[in-house]
């Protein structure tokens, strides 16, 4: 098998915080500054990269002059809003130095459950992979408190390798890779070299279900393999202090443990909105429209589109119908029910006289639909 993260296009690189920090407290620039010279190297060679760094509790920890973690949740928060602020700026300086611009994003997983967010989020990231920026992303810890009780990280990697289909996972930490049991505590246990994202026989390795999983630790990145699997995405778990690990694994060696996703990528993404039973809407297509759609490989541009039958929010699943009612596709509304209605039929270029504002030029984008 080859290495997942030689073939893929699309990566998201997650840092852990027993990595970023120095035991505990404050920030290791300079392995910072090493995994930005190594993420530097993979966009040379034509890879998009999204790094998911923890590090602010432990970083704002020390600005506050907290001697201890605190246990008290809104002075965690306190510390994770005063941390971020060190996180963005190490991270801006160590990739600036590689003429590389970074931006910060701030998630929860609440914002990728709302369609409408998830849209949003998925658009302005993939809008920063195109203007060659590396987002920053990180838990937005002030308005909620269960991740920072969990301190968990890998499941945001996941959701974000889901979010914008990215095609693997590489969740750096301090261990080098799933071990057959916690080597902490068994020093027999050996590394796992590849297993297949979503074999329960790992989440036993990692501690099982009934373990203390208090902090993250092993078990939350095997289930963020095998979150990121659904969308097709392979996940790699390595030693981030090995050297030049980024690299290496972008040249084809195999380090760690690597957890292979089941379903192609593409299937995975067909899968899911086939499945999607529950559509909240219609739209009827003219026969111009259904051509490009179903001969030309087009997006849904409003200026095919002659009806609209329901209502329905942003980033909702909806069905194109052609005008016999036979259902042709379906894929993620960039536009309301009621401004579907307003730019029907106009052309793309209209819209933002007619709404004020573009979402987009394509009412379903082709990266975002499925033919039926
Ligand atoms: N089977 C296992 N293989 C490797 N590490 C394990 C395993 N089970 C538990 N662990 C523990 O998980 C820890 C890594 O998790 P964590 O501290 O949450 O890292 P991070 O901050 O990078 O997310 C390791 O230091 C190790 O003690
Ligand atoms: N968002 C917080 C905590 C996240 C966290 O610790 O996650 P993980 O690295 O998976 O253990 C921070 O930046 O400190």
């Amino acid at each position: 098998m080859k290495s997942a993260i030689q073939q893929a296009s699309r990566i998201i690189v997650k840092v852990g915080s027993s990595l970023v920090t120095n035991e505990g407290r404050g920030l290791d620039q300079n392995a910072i500054a090493r995994w930005a010279a190594q993420i530097a190297s993979l966009r040379a060679l034509g890879k998009e990269v999204v790094l998911v760094s923890s590090g602010a509790i432990a970083e704002g920890m020390l600005r506050l002059h907290f001697g201890e973690r605190p246990t008290d949740i809104h002075e965690l928060q306190a510390c994770a809003a005063v941390g971020q602020m060190g996180l963005a700026q190490i991270y801006e300086t160590s990739f600036r130095a590689h003429g590389i611009g970074t931006a910060q994003v701030l998630l929860t997983h609440a914002d990728l459950a709302d369609r409408e967010r998830y849209l949003n989020a998925r658009s302005t990231l993939t809008t920063l992979l195109r203007l060659g920026v590396v987002p920053i992303i990180n838990e937005n810890d002030t308005v909620v408190t269960d991740e920072i009780k969990f301190g968990d990280n890998d499941t945001l990697g996941a959701l974000v390798a889901n979010l914008i289909e990215a095609d693997a996972l590489v969740i750096l930490t301090d261990q080098r890779g799933l071990f057959s049991a916690d080597p902490r505590k068994d020093p027999s246990a050996t590394l796992i070299g590849e297993a297949q994202a979503g074999d329960e026989r790992l989440e036993e390795m990692a501690g099982g279900a009934g373990s203390s999983i208090g902090r993250g630790g092993m078990l939350t990145k095997v289930l963020a393999a095998k979150r990121a699997a659904r969308s097709g995405a392979h996940t790699v778990i390595a030693w981030g202090r090995e050297d030049n690990v980024l690299v290496r694994l972008a040249s084809g060696e195999a380090i760690g443990t690597q957890l292979t996703a089941p379903t192609a990528r593409l299937t995975a993404r067909r899968q899911w909105m086939v499945d999607h039973l529950h559509t909240a809407g219609e739209v009827v297509l003219d026969a111009g429209a259904v051509q490009k759609l179903t001969q030309e490989g087009k997006s849904l541009l409003p200026i095919g589109v002659t009806a609209v039958n329901g209502q329905f929010r942003r980033g909702e699943v909806i069905t194109c119908v052609d005008e016999q009612g036979n259902p042709v596709a379906r894929g993620l509304t960039n536009y309301t029910g009621s401004e579907v209605r307003l730019i029907m039929r106009r052309s793309s270029s209209e819209i933002e006289g007619i709404l004020g504002y573009v979402e987009g030029p394509e009412l379903i984008h082709r990266d975002n639909m499925v033919l039926l």
